[in-house]
C-alpha cells in the first residue's frame, strides 16, 4: 500500500467543505532586527472530522501553522479560516492541548478539568459530570480528588487532555501532548485519545515528531520542510479503522511508517 504522489495530489483536495482552511499562507518574525520566515506560502484544507499530523524537521513551522488555526498568532500573509469564518483571534469551538500539561496545582484534578468551563461560566451539573466521564476515558476515575502533584507526567498530561475536551470543540489543535513521556505510556496514550476521537468525533490537528505516533493516528500526513517553513507533501494513512494496538504489529503499519519516513526524507533534503 505504498503512498503515491498522485495520492499526495488528490489529497490536497478532501471532499467534504474544509473544517480548515489555510490559504497562502506566510508567518515572518522579526526578532533583534533579524527576520525569520517561519512559514512560506502554505495552503492545506482539512475537512471536518478529519484526523491531520504535522511532521517535519524541528524548526520547520509545524507550532507556528497550529498557533496560527488557533489564533494565538496572525499570518504576515494569507488567510486561515476555521468552519468557513477568518480566525482573527482564539474561537470558543477549539480545544488546545501542548507538549507540557501546565495543571494549577492548587486545583484538583476534576477542577483542572472544569476550569474551561469556569471561565466559559458553564455551572451546569451534566457539564461536570461530562468532565467526571471524560477523566474515565482517560483511564484516571477515582483520580477526581487529587492533586497534580499526586499524578506521574502521563497521567498530568491524561487531566490536560481531559481538560482540552471538556467543553465539546469541534476542533482539537494538539502540540507534541505526548512527546515528553515515555515510548509505553505515550502508545496507551495513542489508544485513549483514539477511543475518545472515534466517540466524540471531531477534527484534530496534532504535531509530532514521531512518525509511527503519526501513522497510528492520523487519516493524513502532513510533512513539511524547513527554512522557510513549507508544505512538502500531504500523505493519506493507508490503515483501516476503528485502529487498536494490534496494528503495531502489522506489517502494513511498518510499510507506512517506511513511506512516511521517505518522504520526511526528502523534506529534510528540501529544506538544504
Ligand atoms: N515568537 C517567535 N519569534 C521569533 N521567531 C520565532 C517565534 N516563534 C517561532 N519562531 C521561529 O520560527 C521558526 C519555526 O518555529 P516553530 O516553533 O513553528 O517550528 P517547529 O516546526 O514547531 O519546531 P520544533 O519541531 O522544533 O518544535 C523557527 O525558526 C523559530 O525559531
Amino acid at each position: 500500500m505504498a503512498i503515491t504522489t498522485g495520492d499526495r495530489a488528490a489529497a490536497q483536495a478532501p471532499p467534504r467543505p474544509a473544517a480548515i482552511g489555510i490559504r497562502d499562507v506566510s508567518k515572518v518574525f522579526t526578532r533583534r532586527g533579524a527576520t525569520v520566515r517561519a512559514l512560506e506560502h502554505a495552503s492545506l484544507d482539512i475537512a471536518p472530522g478529519e484526523f491531520v499530523s504535522l511532521i517535519g524537521p524541528s524548526g520547520c513551522g509545524k507550532s507556528t501553522l497550529l498557533k496560527l488555526i488557533a489564533g494565538l498568532l496572525e499570518p504576515s500573509a494569507g488567510t486561515v479560516t476555521v468552519d468557513g469564518a477568518p480566525v482573527t483571534g482564539p474561537l470558543p469551538q477549539v480545544g488546545v492541548a501542548f507538549q507540557k500539561p501546565t495543571l494549577l496545582r492548587w486545583r484538583t484534578v476534576l477542577d483542572n478539568v472544569c476550569l474551561p468551563l469556569v471561565i466559559d461560566g458553564d455551572r451546569r451539573p451534566e457539564s461536570r459530570e461530562h468532565a467526571r466521564r471524560l477523566l474515565e476515558m482517560m483511564g484516571l476515575a477515582g483520580f477526581e480528588k487529587h492533586y497534580p502533584r499526586e499524578m506521574s507526567g502521563g497521567m498530568e498530561q491524561r487531566v490536560a487532555i481531559a481538560r482540552s475536551l471538556v467543553n465539546r470543540p469541534s476542533l482539537l489543535l494538539m502540540d507534541e501532548p505526548f512527546g515528553a513521556l515515555d515510548e509505553f505510556t505515550r502508545e496507551d496514550l495513542n489508544d485513549e485519545l483514539l477511543g475518545v476521537w472515534q466517540r466524540e468525533p471531531k477534527t484534530v490537528v496534532f504535531v509530532t515528531h514521531s512518525i509511527s505516533e503519526a501513522v497510528f493516528l492520523s487519516d493524513r500526513i502532513v510533512v513539511m520542510s524547513a527554512r522557510p517553513g513549507r508544505i512538502h507533501a500531504s500523505l493519506p494513512v493507508p490503515l483501516p479503522r476503528p485502529r487498536g494496538r494490534e496494528l503495531r504489529d502489522d506489517p502494513a503499519f511498518y510499510e507506512a511508517i517506511r513511506d512516511v519516513r521517505a518522504v520526511l526524507d526528502e523534506a529534510k533534503g528540501a529544506g538544504r
